[in-house]
């Protein structure tokens, strides 16, 4: 069994963490190194914790998932060998990441909290690997969702849609269960179906073979209540406001 080494111990940490436990990865597989969290993590999900250099050294893929702008302060000091290395750090390129830390077994990826239940979609560039850091890869990115191959001028867009789409939906849900509230619903029963109506929506479009668009037509019975509020989020520029927030989204510097 590979092991697993984690620099920072934050949400997506976490997520990534329990995405492998759920995937039936031990929890002795897989050490954490962050100045606050660490210990606690450790004592309560049964992992390691380690000062970094002496993770490196127990982990087959060490996972830096602290803030982009602390690269050059957390591995300063930190020698990786040829271990294989995972940076999650958004809009830290490969060249960035190989002369950060000295070796070119890297990848850089930028998953989604949704790996948390192995449901992430996780976009990766990465350095010339050796055959076995590339197996490893695999091995670990297949666990925690879908991966796909992204090239690095498309990783800003991917972060945005992917990376904080996430905040987006949990925003659009929020919205539409006080909606619910405001026309007499009870909060704990608007906050349900509103969760399960995007779960069981997305669910649907994804099997169904047919477009977004498309799918909208197939619960809009003609002359019915629906086309009338798809026609006043047309009215009040919908996608014009997504689009908008989307282009912050990318045009945000993150180091
Ligand atoms: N939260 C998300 O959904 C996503 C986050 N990311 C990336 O994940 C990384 C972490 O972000 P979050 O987990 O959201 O932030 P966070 O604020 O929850 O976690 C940051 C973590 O950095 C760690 N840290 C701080 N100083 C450190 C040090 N000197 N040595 C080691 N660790 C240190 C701490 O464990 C802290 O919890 C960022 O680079 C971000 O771009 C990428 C995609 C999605
Ligand atoms: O907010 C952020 O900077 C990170 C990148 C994508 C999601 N979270």
């Amino acid at each position: 069994m590979a092991k697993y080494g984690f620099i920072g111990t934050g949400n997506m940490a976490q997520a990534m963490i329990k995405g492998l436990l759920a995937r039936q990865v031990a929890p002795a597989d897989i050490a954490v190194s962050s100045p606050h969290t660490a210990a606690k993590l450790a004592q309560e999900w049964g992992v390691k914790a380690l000062p970094a250099q002496q993770l490196i050294q127990a982990s087959d893929v060490v996972v830096l998932a602290f803030l982009p702008n602390q690269l050059a302060a957390v591995v300063n000091t930190l020698d990786f060998g040829d271990k294989l290395v995972v940076s999650v750090l958004a809009g830290i390129t490969v060249d960035q990441l190989v002369a950060a830390t000295g070796t070119t077994q890297v990848v850089r990826t930028l998953p989604n909290i949704n790996v948390a239940i192995n449901q992430g979609i996780t976009a990766y560039a990465k350095a010339s690997l050796t055959a076995a850091n590339d197996t490893a890869f695999q091995a670990f990115s297949d666990q925690l969702g879908q991966v796909v191959a992204v090239p690095e001028a498309e990783f800003a867009a991917f972060s945005a849609v992917a990376g904080s789409g996430p905040a987006y939906v949990f925003k659009f849900i929020d919205a539409l269960a006080k909606a619910g509230v405001e026309n007499g619903l009870s909060a704990e029963l608007a906050t349900a179906i509103a969760t399960q109506t995007v779960a069981g929506s997305a669910q649907l479009l994804a099997v169904s073979g047919q477009s977004a668009q498309a799918m909208q037509d197939t619960v809009a019975s003609p002359g019915g209540s629906t086309r009338a509020g798809l026609d006043d989020l047309a009215q009040q520029q919908f996608d014009a406001v997504v689009a908008h927030a989307i282009k912050a989204t990318v045009n945000h510097k993150h180091a």
